[in-house]
């Protein structure tokens, strides 16, 4: 008998569910159902899809919570018997929603995150295809294991490592290190890259979601207030980790109170330690009790502390979890 694979379509909205209302705007409403209707050559991948339409809202409106939720629901889904889970959202957020759903997720099953760059009123929308990709990486036995990946464009990124690299262009995702972990060649996965460490946290019971603001260093920029309501911070700093001599204080005071993570804003390569001494070198700033990110990016990095915090973690957690996440191949 043939072993039928099941996947479900999560529907999240996003420019790959763009249509027109009656007022000629373009708003994501189309459902999972419109979205699976435009693939062509799906039939052939023969598998049972369940459609599920979670929300129907571009993606910088997202919020945290909206992800945690959907990592519960794709845990229950997943624990009920799917063999694999896809996720079309909007492409903004995309990195930072993949990113939340792979630490939330601990089992072997395959979730892909796809979305689009045309919207499919366009010539040479995207959607179909990137949908089609995600699809078939969804149901290959090969992306077990792997964590959640994300598909675009031909390209399978790891969720830990993908990121928007541009506004426009259907390329737009890239992973700086590492690169992407696999290809679709002729409908087929093929794998360049085998399965990174990875860290796994327990999905968040409630609502309420600890707060970690991301501040990015500037040329000049005076030192951040210091933010008493929040559960963590993450600085995205100047190439390997370096910030304004007057940053250095008011961050070694909040790093006494709170995770306090230096990542780089050159988002590719890692955060160093022992390069320079002088005030807000990356090795005065983390004997200041700065975290290193290592070679997470500044938005993932944020999503790593939220998740730790939401865990009932703290500083040590959080640092014992950057030293995997933040690892070249993590
Ligand atoms: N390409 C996109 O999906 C952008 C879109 N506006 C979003 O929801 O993120």
């Amino acid at each position: 008998m043939a072993v039928v694979t099941r996947v479900v379509v999560c529907g999240l909205g996003g420019t790959i569910a763009m249509t027109a209302g009656p007022d000629g705007r373009l708003a994501p409403a189309l459902r999972a159902g419109d979205l699976i209707a435009a693939v062509p050559g799906l039939a052939a991948l023969g598998l049972e899809l369940e459609l599920l339409d979670v929300a129907r809202v571009p993606s910088a409106s997202l919020r945290t919570a909206d992800v945690v939720g959907l990592a519960r629901r794709i845990g229950a889904l997943l624990a009920a018997g799917a063999d694999g889970v896809v996720v079309t959202q909007g492409t903004d957020t995309l990195e930072e929603c993949a990113y939340l759903l792979d630490l939330l997720h601990e089992r072997p099953e395959p979730v892909v995150v796809t979305g689009a760059m045309r919207h499919p009123l366009l010539a040479g929308a995207d959607g179909p295809a990137n949908l089609l990709a995600a699809l078939t990486v969804a149901a290959d036995p090969g992306a077990r294991g792997r964590g959640v990946l994300v598909a675009f464009a031909d390209e399978v990124h790891a969720a830990a490592r993908v990121r928007k690299a541009h506004s426009t262009s259907l390329t737009a995702f890239v992973s700086a290190t590492g690169g992407p972990v696999g290809r679709l060649v002729e409908g087929r996965v093929r794998y360049l890259a085998g399965p990174a460490p990875r860290v796994v946290l327990p999905r968040p019971a409630g609502d309420g979601l600890p707060r970690v603001p991301l501040i990015v260093a500037a040329l000049g920029a005076d030192a951040p207030e210091p933010d008493l309501a929040a559960d963590g911070l993450v600085v995205a700093a100047f190439g390997v980790g370096h910030l304004p001599e007057w940053w250095a204080e008011p961050l070694a005071e909040l790093a006494l109170r709170m995770p306090v993570v230096l990542a780089s804003r050159t988002l590719a390569g890692p955060v160093l330690a022992d390069t320079y001494g002088y005030a807000g070198s990356e090795r005065d700033l983390l004997e200041r009790g700065l975290i290193p990110a290592g070679f997470l990016e500044p938005v993932k990095a944020r999503m790593l502390v939220l998740a730790v915090l939401a865990a009932g973690g703290g500083r040590a957690e959080v640092r014992d979890a950057l030293a995997v996440a933040g690892g070249p191949g993590g």
